[in-house]
């Protein structure tokens, strides 16, 4: 049998990463079979053992990093052929999928890059103090009166952390300094528009480093800590960060 390992850093959302991979598919013929799938962060296909007795399974997990999503691929194959003669024709057929693997991963980073560009893109703020974090209750709107982190859509051509210092300003009064990456979580195309989990928004800690918040654009804000999290009646795009925020205000 052959294993092939591989790593690719793609500058997009975690729901661009996922669909680009899927709409381009594999470097190889042979038609494989879904056997999971978890949009946008897993996949895995299978072919085989057929006739020829040749077989392959091909795993993706896409994970969100500071830096966009990262693509890890496992592809563990065969001939199916017995002996010596096997473990040649094994090898032959491991190197030329990882060739071709190879250029095809460079392809789908730059395919995916570029469409991330046609996606709006939304950065969040865990705002900390001591032990609690800020939350801020939306004032209109399909989520009025729902409580969010801080944020919003991120300009074109803006880094992430430079959308999520102007948008505290903005929406608060204060000078932010960002800290930790805490997660990324699909959006329902609300604001984005576009298929439902168009969008993703990505959340990062930080602390006020200058200024008193003051709820210029929100109904109110409020200061709250672990156990009250749960409590809160959040847009629900933010639920699965909440672990993390947890984890977050334990060590602070
Ligand atoms: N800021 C923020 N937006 C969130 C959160 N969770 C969540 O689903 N969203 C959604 C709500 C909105 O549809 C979208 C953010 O859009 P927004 O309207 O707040 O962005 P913005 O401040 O840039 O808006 P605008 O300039 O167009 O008025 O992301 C969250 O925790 N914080």
């Amino acid at each position: 049998m052959f294993r092939l390992r591989f790593t690719t850093l793609v500058e997009a959302p975690l729901t661009v990463a996922f669909d680009v991979a899927r709409t381009l598919g594999r470097p190889w013929p042979a038609p494989l079979t879904e056997v999971e799938s978890e949009r946008p962060y897993c996949d895995v296909h299978v072919a085989g053992p057929g006739a020829g007795r040749r077989w392959v399974t091909h795993a993706r997990r896409f994970t969100a990093t500071p830096e966009g999503t990262r693509v890890d691929e496992r592809i563990d194959g065969g001939t199916g052929l017995p002996g010596p003669l096997g473990a040649v024709a094994d090898r032959l057929l491991g190197r030329r999928l990882e060739r071709a693997m190879r250029t095809h991963l460079d392809a789908y980073a730059a395919a995916a890059r570029s469409r991330a560009h046609g996606v709006v893109q939304v950065v969040g703020a865990a705002l900390v103090d001591g032990d609690r974090v800020l939350v801020a209750q939306r004032s209109g709107g399909p989520y009025d009166g729902c409580w969010e982190f801080p944020g919003g859509k991120v300009d074109p051509g803006e880094s992430d952390l430079a959308a999520l210092v102007r948008e505290c300003t903005e929406e608060l009064g204060v000078v932010v300094e960002p800290g930790d990456f805490l997660g990324e979580v699909p959006l329902d195309g609300v604001v984005a528009g576009g298929p439902r989990g168009a969008s993703t928004m990505r959340v990062w800690s930080g602390r006020v480093v200058s200024g008193e918040p003051v709820a210029h654009e929100h109904a109110a804000l409020r200061w709250v800590g672990a156990d009250e999290l749960d409590g809160i009646d959040w847009i629900a795009a933010d639920r699965p960060l909440l672990p993390a925020v947890r984890d977050l205000l334990s060590r602070s």
